[in-house]
């Protein structure tokens, strides 16, 4: 169990908010011109990534009374009780051991006075196995063909983390084998993947945690009917479909062979589940070894994360930056910009990673907060973003605290390409700080022949206030041990961020209202009648669907 513990009446919290005062009428820039060693200072370095921290609105005060707020709401208490597998997913009644997944130093960890370890090298051990017979060619399809495409099947954290690693370690993926992803219920998405698919070569990966989700359930269904009106029949299903889930009764009523189940257990969270039986088809396609690489970066940063002081503690600092701006100074949401296109969907895994975790507004003792909780999160890769909504992250009237991600090395050297990326990453966290100012405006449009009055006009346009606050965030290259490490970094971050905000971040209980009802909405479209059980809206728009609907 965790504390519940209200971080605005700390001390710390009290201390941070007059300080708050006194550093912003400071900025950033005025901030670097009066400390010569600040880059030193707030900088970490973690294997092969750096973290750079040091163009926020922060001083050495400002990192130190964080620091205060983490210890008064006990954040490392907190930590170890997470990895030690205490039930601190108490409105569940679980543990939360997404790190036992990846815990390569095998070291015992104890669920209700077992050992969990052991089934978790034991799927890892099927997994490896499975995977090496699909690549190799050795698993044969029901006419005696290998395998050439996988379909993973699964919604929400059964999908957007197999999709997010498979896209960023795509230069690692086996020629030949290729890898779809079908979680939307709109049944194009299926019937497009189809198309492109063949029965006799296609292996289907049914992932879903609970393996009742609808839109699941739904597509697999869809897919075990199309592969039978190939001309397979009920006995082939086993050579085409495996389930990855935690439910062996509902995995053999679909009638999947259980000896093709890869189980995972109640104390992986679905947002955190990539590192588990989930990861089928990232083992598939990149390789064991490379997918052990993955876990194998995560666990480095699990190490990290429960050992390292909380002041030089990756996960910890952009977990305090981020409480810094959200509840210091109302910042609403926060970009991620990774500048590495394998990563163009990192930003959307972790929107459901921090704003499924940390989108809730009743505390641990179960109060509604009287301050805000997690941020939206979006982002799109560099430099597609630059063309798009950077605009408002410059300009607007919004303060937008953005992460800037990029590697130093690129799997694609195509001309000169990569520096010109980089050269567009390091400009914009610099042009973000440093802004524009009327001076240096009027100075520019000075020497383009408009008039006194035509600059005038157009000067304040072109003023950048700047002062914009980023971490950079540099690797060597984008690895599977580099991606894992990542992927740990920002998933301790939200575990600080939930714990500070006295917060339950494992549980989901916002999605499931708007499942109910679309349960109870769906026999009502069975038939033409007219429907009055809704608000006046509702059934307005139900009605004209079954007008319009033929
Ligand atoms: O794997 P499942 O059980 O199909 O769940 C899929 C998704 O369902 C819901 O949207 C949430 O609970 C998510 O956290 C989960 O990832």
């Amino acid at each position: 169990m965790l504390q519940s513990i209200d971080f605005t009446q700390t001390k710390a919290f009290l201390t941070l908010k007059s300080h708050q005062k006194t550093i912003s009428k400071k900025t950033i820039k005025e901030l670097f011109e009066e400390d010569p060693k600040r880059f030193k200072k707030f900088t970490i370095r973690f294997q092969d990534i750096l973290l750079d921290y040091s163009k926020n609105r922060i001083n050495g005060r400002t990192m130190a009374y964080l620091v205060k707020l983490a210890e008064e709401c006990e954040l490392e208490d907190a930590i170890a009780k997470m990895f030690a597998g205490d039930e601190i997913n108490q409105t569940e009644g679980r543990a939360v051991l997404h790190t036992a997944l990846r815990n390569r130093s095998n070291t015992p960890v104890m669920v209700d006075g077992k050992d969990v370890m052991p089934d978790v090298n034991r799927v890892l051990a099927q997994m490896e196995s499975f995977s090496e017979s699909v690549r190799s060619g050795e698993w044969k399809g029901y006419t005696g063909n290998k395998i050439k495409d996988i379909v993973n099947i699964g919604i929400g954290g059964s999908d957007l983390g197999p999709v997010m690693v498979t896209e960023a370690l795509k230069p690692y993926a086996k020629k030949g084998l290729n890898v779809h992803f079908v979680s939307n219920v709109d049944g194009t998405h299926i019937a497009e993947t189809l198309k492109k698919v063949n029965p006799e070569t296609t292996l289907f990966m049914i992932a879903s945690k609970t393996f009742t989700t609808q839109e699941t359930m739904a597509n697999a269904g869809a897919a075990k009917e199309w592969f039978l009106r190939s001309g397979a029949e009920e006995g082939d299903v086993k050579k085409h479909f495996v389930a990855l889930s935690t439910n062996e009764k509902g995995v053999s009523a679909f009638g999947i062979d259980t000896k093709n189940m890869f189980e995972f257990w109640d104390w992986v969270g679905g947002r955190y589940s990539l590192w588990s039986a989930i990861g089928l088809s990232i083992a598939c396609s990149i390789g064991y070894k490379n997918y052990v690489q993955l876990l194998e970066g995560a666990h480095v940063m699990d190490i990290h994360f429960k050992s390292t002081p909380l002041g030089r503690n990756v996960p910890v600092v952009l977990g305090l930056l981020g409480i810094w701006y959200n509840n210091f100074y109302g910042a609403e949401s926060h970009a991620i910009l990774p500048y590495d296109q394998y990563m163009h969907r990192f930003a959307a895994y972790f929107q459901q990673g921090d704003m499924e975790s940390n989108g809730k507004y009743v505390d641990r003792s179960g109060q509604v907060v009287s301050y805000q909780t997690g941020p939206i999160i979006w982002g799109e890769p560099g430099t597609n973003g630059q063309h798009a909504f950077y605009q408002l992250i410059h300009q607007g009237t919004k303060l937008i605290p953005c992460d800037f991600i990029a590697p130093a090395n690129t799997h694609n050297p195509v001309g000169d390409q990569h520096r010109m990326l980089l050269a567009n990453y390091f400009a914009q966290t610099e042009a973000l700080m440093n802004g524009k100012d009327e001076d240096q405006v009027e100075a520019e449009l000075k020497t383009s022949g408009l008039s006194a009055e035509e600059i005038a006009f157009l000067k304040p346009f072109k003023v950048f206030e700047g002062n914009k606050p980023t971490n950079s965030i540099l690797m060597k290259k984008l690895t599977p041990k580099v991606l894992g490490s990542l992927l740990a970094m920002y998933e301790h971050k939200i575990f600080v961020q939930g714990v500070i905000w006295n917060i339950f971040s494992f549980d989901q209980w916002g999605v499931e209202l708007g499942k109910e009802l679309a349960k109870n909405i769906y026999p009502e479209l069975q038939d033409d009648t007219e429907v009055t059980s809704h608000d006046a809206s509702t059934n307005g728009l139900i009605n004209t669907f079954k007008k319009w609907n033929k």
